[in-house]
């Protein structure tokens, strides 16, 4: 495996540095550097997601990205564009890495700067201090708890942060348990380098609240930002789509404004193959399932497997893999659960008057909808948003949900000041770009209007996403992201 092969190698060059420089010599070097630079501090306000920009020449899984990569200079190009924390390799066999580019970087730019190696000795967070670094990578994978342990506290000591990376639920709790606060969830198999999109999801669900949470890995399309914001995190640390950018300014561009400024959308009430492959094409960021019988859209449950399975776009694994939810009106919790579970739901839409402690009981992310009448209602939408992960405004009715019809998105526009909704109810490729303009919502969902005689229309579902991504294709300010 080549993390063995890493670590044996770090370790055999460590062996050597210390012949150079002993410990005691290296720990006086770290302790005489001035205060290092918070980067926890650098994920803040947490309601955006930051940018840790990666510099690294080459990696084991993608063999040379940029031999001629000037660190410097990229590094610079990363600031100046909106990056909070800039990564850097020293690894020299496998990343072509330097030391040197870590000092060289941090005497560039004002930014904490990671020192984001193979670390398994003290001797290396000093190291890592002593060349200028603000915090340092900690690899689960790579640590027993006892080292973990040791490490986070040495660095702590130095006022260095740690980014711990894991890549297993039960690594994560291992992180959780050696008082990481900044943790780190690499989507890449170290063994097969395999993605796994839906990772990032499954752990952050274990993570607290109060912790940074950054998605590692694969991040190369605006769908890849929009995705793991979908998973609340803080920050996402990118290296190979920006070093390999002709254009990294416009790649750091497309990559935040994807993660904060993108509209979510969402295709509901899909039942054949064909449609569900043409929302994933159109880049559909949730496919939306009705499990409500009185629904002509209704789909039993225990299908969707096989309509996933037949739906070829969406066994491809393409990186902007869109999330799965289903819609359920006043069920019971236990069968809610039941049904997530085998369908393999990532999130659960309560679209009747579940109250917020059955919302509680829910094992996916809630997204509930409120039928939104007038201002009185924002504290209602209040109490639920506690206790669901978004709220979902739609038009109220007697049948609950997929009626076609518009309401006041005025009313909507307030609410969308106070949380990130779902706008549903009436709308179309026809009307989405106005009712983003005027609500600014978090995502928009859709049924009726991608419809023709009470079926999906596929060039309907087309036109719908090519208006959403049409109103994205503006340039962001950088006041705008801090
Ligand atoms: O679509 C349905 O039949 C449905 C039934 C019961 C609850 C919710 C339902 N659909 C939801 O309604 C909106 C879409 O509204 P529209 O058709 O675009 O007006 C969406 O949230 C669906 O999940």
């Amino acid at each position: 495996m080549f993390l063995e092969r890493i670590v044996a190698q770090t370790l055999k060059d460590l062996e050597q540095r210390k012949q150079e420089i002993p410990l005691e010599e290296m720990r006086r070097l770290a302790m005489a550097q001035a205060q290092p630079r918070d980067m926890l501090e650098a994920f803040e306000p947490r309601s955006r997601v930051k940018l840790i920009a990666e510099v690294k020449r080459a990696s084991p899984s993608k063999g040379l990205l940029a031999p001629n990569l000037d660190p410097v200079e990229t590094a610079q190009i990363y600031e100046a564009n909106g990056a909070a924390v800039i990564s850097v390799l020293t690894e020299p066999h496998f990343f072509l890495g330097s030391p040197t580019f870590l000092t060289a970087i941090k005497g560039a730019v004002s930014v904490p700067v990671l020192r984001k190696d193979f670390i398994v000795d003290e001797y290396q967070v000093y190291e890592a201090r002593s060349w200028g670094a603000d915090a340092i990578l900690l690899i689960c994978a790579i640590l027993d708890d006892e080292q973990l342990h040791h490490l986070h506290a040495v660095a702590n000591q130095l006022r260095m942060r740690c980014l711990v990376e894991v890549h297993s639920k039960e690594e994560a709790q291992r992180a959780v348990a050696a008082g990481a606060v900044i943790i780190g969830v690499n989507s890449r198999d170290l063994v097969t380098f395999q993605m796994n999109p839906y990772l990032l999801r499954d752990i952050r669900q274990l993570l607290p609240n109060d912790c940074v949470v950054i998605a590692e890995s694969g991040i190369h399309t605006a769908a890849d930002a929009r995705r793991i914001a979908r998973s609340n995190v803080q920050g996402m640390l990118v290296g190979e789509s920006l070093v390999v950018s002709n254009d990294i300014p416009g790649q750091i561009q497309t990559l935040l404004s994807g993660a904060n400024q993108s509209t979510q959308v969402k295709i509901c009430g899909l039942r054949t193959p064909d449609h569900i492959n043409t929302a994933v094409e159109a880049g559909t960021d949730m496919l939306g399932f009705i499990f409500h019988e009185p629904s002509h859209r209704y789909l039993l449950p225990s299908t969707l497997p096989d309509l996933l399975a037949a739906s070829a776009r969406y066994q491809q694994p393409t990186t902007g893999a869109p999330d799965l939810v289903g819609v359920f009106v006043n069920k019971e919790a236990a069968y809610i659960n039941e049904v997530a579970e085998q369908a393999g739901l990532h999130f659960v839409q309560l679209h009747g008057n579940e109250s917020p402690e059955l919302c509680q009981q829910i094992k996916r992310p809630v997204i509930k909808a409120i039928q939104f009448q007038n201002l009185e209602d924002l504290s209602l939408a209040q109490a639920y948003q506690e206790v669901s992960w978004r709220l979902l405004l739609d038009t109220p009715a007697s049948q609950w949900g997929g009626t076609g019809k518009t309401h006041d998105w005025d009313l909507a526009r307030i609410a969308a000041q106070h949380f990130p909704i779902l706008l549903a109810g009436g709308l179309s490729p026809e009307n989405v770009l106005a009712a983003i303009a005027q609500v600014h919502p978090w995502g928009v969902d859709v049924s009726s209007g991608i419809e023709t005689n009470k079926q999906k229309d596929s060039q309907k579902i087309r036109a719908f996403l090519a208006q959403v991504r049409s109103s994205e294709a503006r340039p962001i300010s950088l006041t705008s992201l801090s």
